[in-house]
């Protein structure tokens, strides 16, 4: 299975609600940096039970922030699954990683929604569409989108999907740091900052934005509550958003819960000289402050988990 990452183009979070969520207007956008996830009949049951888990990928220190228990996303959602239809066996499932790991673009909801649709043809369970989204949004806020893919808005917690098609490809940098940050600590962060949130509104700016394929107004337009509570607790992001901008970046914001930066460079009916430009000025920029781990270039939007 190849399943994407996502930028968040808006995400406006309410205020905490009494199940610890918040309701989120959450316009979500995959982009073509992928996990790969492969799924196979285990030889012999293993010693961990149901799964057995495997990663790689070129992703350093990243990595070893991926647990290989139960914990693991992927062994949640083949767990859930083998729980719900009762036709679970076991499986080795491996993790090609290339999505930052803790990174605020959703690499563990991505491998989940993979290891779901995965372990469902495996097995032979053959649910229907909805009934895997139900699964997914149990598994996690942002593991529908995953399953799904393209540009779609969420409202909720972030699982109550309705597609936002646009006509334009849009072009991205993104500035992978040396840090993770739990998405859990910076909503809580964002409490503390913003007690008295209003509540969530879609930005119609952003969605003209997307509807004309304007990459200027798109850059104008993305915005992003929980960055005031990401840069709090990692304040060199600043400068890292910094940088990107003066470089020419259309529009910069923290990716989700952080610490991703995203940049957008272009898109639309601009020449393509004129974005390789462009992102060529920003990467050169980014690489050359120290300040990131890894810079790569993506595109969005792209389709969501695809089998192989
Ligand atoms: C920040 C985003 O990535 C934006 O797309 C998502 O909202 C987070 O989605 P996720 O990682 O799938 O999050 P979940 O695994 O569902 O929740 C992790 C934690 O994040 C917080 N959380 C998440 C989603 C949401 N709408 N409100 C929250 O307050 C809760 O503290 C929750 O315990
Ligand atoms: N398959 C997985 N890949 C990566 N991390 C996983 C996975 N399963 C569980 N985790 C755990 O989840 C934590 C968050 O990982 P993830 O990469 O999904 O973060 P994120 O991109 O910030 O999430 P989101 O954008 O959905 O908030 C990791 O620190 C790790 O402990």
């Amino acid at each position: 299975m190849r399943v994407p990452a996502k930028v968040n183009l808006q995400l406006a979070v309410g205020p905490g609600r009494e199940d610890g969520f918040h309701d989120l207007v959450n316009v979500f956008h995959a982009v073509s940096l992928f996990d790969e996830v492969t799924v196979t009949t285990a030889p012999s049951r293993p010693e961990t039970g149901l799964t057995e888990l495997t990663v790689g990928g070129g992703l350093g220190s990243h990595l070893s922030r991926v647990p290989l228990d139960g914990t693991n996303l992927t062994a949640r959602a083949a767990a859930l699954l083998a729980e719900r239809t009762g036709r679970g066996h076991p499986v080795t499932i491996h993790m090609d990683k290339h999505i930052p790991v803790a990174g605020g673009m959703a690499g563990g909801s991505a491998d989940a929604a993979a290891a779901l649709v995965a372990c469902d043809r495996l097995w032979g369970c053959d649910l229907p569409r909805r009934t895997l989204l139900d699964y997914a949004a149990e598994l996690g806020s942002d593991v529908p989108f995953a399953l799904v893919g393209a540009t779609a808005v969420g409202r909720g917690r972030g699982e109550i999907l309705e597609p936002m098609a646009g006509p334009g490809r849009f072009h991205w940098v993104f500035a992978l740091s040396p840090h993770g940050l739990s998405t859990a600590k910076v909503f809580a962060e964002y409490d503390r900052l913003r007690p008295d949130a209003p509540e969530p509104r879609a930005d119609a700016a952003l969605a003209a934005a997307l509807a004309a394929a304007d990459p200027v107004a798109l850059g104008r337009a993305l915005s992003n509550d929980l960055q005031g509570a990401a840069l709090s607790l990692l304040p060199e992001l600043e400068r890292t958003l910094e940088t990107g901008t003066e470089a020419g970046a259309l529009g910069a914001l923290v990716s989700g819960s952080g610490p991703t930066c995203a940049f957008l460079v272009g898109g639309g009916a601009e020449e393509r000289s004129v974005i390789d430009r462009r992102e060529a000025d920003v990467v050169a920029a980014l690489e050359a402050s120290g300040l990131c781990e890894r810079v790569v270039t993506a595109y969005g939007d792209v389709p969501g988990a695809t089998v192989l």
